[in-house]
């Protein structure tokens, strides 16, 4: 018999924050009716509205329903996805592996041949496929053609991206993004050993004695035989903090990015944000964006489209600190000179390319130019490395009861977006922890 849920019972696995990861940690523990799971999540329970689900928008400015904006130490607006589903809700439906050599150092059951496995389960279950050439705009297929002379192209039906141009696979249907909670958690509402909370917020986890007993969430005390935190790099690193489990100022890792942006002859159709990219030699991702951010992002003001690269391997630094109010500050870093110097590099070789032949029927002549702000990709993670601050099961070290599993814990920096990746590595604990 499971052990039942609520009261003064001990649940069997608490899972705090239904994103990207906690969807998929919660439908595979649930599959064992013997298992009691409570998924606690502060967002809204509700099902996203098309507005939200629509890849023709980025819904993530304030007053929008499904974000959480945190506190950056720089004008840079910093957000995360809520409610069932996560930043799968609101994110750009980017959807792609990271490179095979990505996991080199990775140790213990992350072998190529479990990790691909996984990855193949998550992408049937979030639908993710490769756009078609319908869905790219003008500019997206010139760019395809010149980075095609310089490097390869891979087969876009390949799911493992290569040094070259690469087509970006999206977790979307008909135009609309698929989130972790359609893809995981929604039809399985009905096991009668899994409870959702929604507007359920977790203030701390309980901890006694070098344990985790349990959390407090809205006041309320939940006992727990393991505690498992899945409330994304921000959210979890919050509760670290908020439960002296850890101190000071905690290191993340963002992508930072350089926007070359232009104006276009004429206008496009709506259609997602991002469907091609290049991965260049020297880790970093030229990113064809198909118009405006305005255009996305309710009450932005409009720029012009852009071409951004962002540094993925290595990364730029960053911290998570409450400040002397208690407040979350989440402060982003410039990349070292190498990597800066790199980025501008390639800026002015995409500068060049804007302005060549191939897209003069698209680029006013004369509007390209570097954006001199470093922007975001909204990626942060790996506060809580495996092999370092966890074992490579996401336990957190010297805590008995107590894991870690969502963007916190990748323990190095990968040359595709972290998605796909967070989701495969809870695919890969949630299996580990079902079958022992
Ligand atoms: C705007 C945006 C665009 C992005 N675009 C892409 C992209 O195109 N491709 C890509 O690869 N990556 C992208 N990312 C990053 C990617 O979405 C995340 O890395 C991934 O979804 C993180 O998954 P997670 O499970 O770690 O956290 P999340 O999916 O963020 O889930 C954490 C959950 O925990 C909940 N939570 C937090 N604190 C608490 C608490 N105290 N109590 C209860 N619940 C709590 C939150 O509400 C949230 O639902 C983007 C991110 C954002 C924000």
């Amino acid at each position: 018999m499971p052990t039942p849920i609520g009261g003064e019972d001990v649940i069997d696995a608490v899972i705090v924050g239904a994103g990207s990861a906690g969807c998929v940690l919660a439908e595979r523990l649930s599959r064992d009716d013997e298992r009691s799971v409570l998924l606690l999540e502060q967002g809204s329970g509700n099902r996203p509205d098309a507005h939200t689900l629509d890849l023709g928008t980025l819904p993530i400015s304030d007053g929008e329903p499904y974000v959480t904006h945190y506190r950056g130490s720089s004008a840079l607006s910093i957000v995360r996805g809520r409610g069932l589903g996560g930043s799968s809700t609101v994110n750009g439906a980017y959807f792609m592996r990271w490179h095979r050599d990505d996991f080199d150092s990775w140790r213990g059951q992350w072998t190529l041949g479990a990790i691909d496995k996984a990855y193949a389960e998550i992408e049937q279950r979030m639908e993710a496929a490769p756009y078609r050439d319908l869905d790219l705009a003008d500019t997206a297929i010139a760019f395809e053609k010149y980075w095609g002379t310089v490097y390869s192209s891979r087969n876009i039906d390949d799911p493992w991206p290569t040094v070259g141009v690469n087509r970006v696979r999206s977790n979307s249907v008909d135009g609309r993004r698929r989130t972790a909670a359609d893809a995981y958690l929604r039809s399985h509402l009905d096991r009668r050993n899994l409870r959702v909370r929604s507007g359920a917020r977790v203030e701390k986890v309980v901890l006694a004695g070098g344990r985790a007993h349990g959390v407090v969430c809205n006041g309320e005390k939940i006992r727990a035989g393991e505690v498992i935190l899945c409330a994304g790099t921000l959210g979890t690193t919050e509760l670290l903090l908020r439960s002296q489990i850890a101190g000071g100022r905690i290191e993340v890792h963002e992508h930072r990015e350089v926007l070359v942006g232009y104006r276009r002859r004429e206008q496009i159709t709506r259609g997602p944000l991002l469907p091609t990219v290049v991965h260049t030699d020297d880790g970093l991702e030229i990113r064809c964006y198909r118009d405006d951010f305005a255009r996305y992002i309710r009450g932005l003001g409009q720029s012009g489209p852009a071409v951004g690269i962002a540094a993925m391997r290595p990364a730029a630094p960053g911290s998570v600190y409450l400040d002397s109010s208690g407040g979350l500050v989440v402060r982003l870093e410039p990349p070292d000179d190498e990597v800066r110097d790199r980025l501008s590099r390639t800026a002015d070789e995409v500068v060049e390319m804007l302005g060549s032949p191939m897209f003069s029927d698209m680029v006013e002549s004369g509007s390209v130019g570097i954006d001199p702000v470093l922007r975001t990709s909204q990626h942060a993670w790996g506060s809580m490395p495996m092999g370092e601050r966890t074992d490579w099961l996401g336990g957190v070290l010297g805590i008995q009861n107590l894991r870690i599993v969502d963007g916190s814990i990748l323990p190095t920096a990968g040359r595709s977006g972290p998605h796909a990746t967070t989701m495969m590595v809870a695919a890969v604990i949630a299996h580990a922890l079902a079958t022992t």
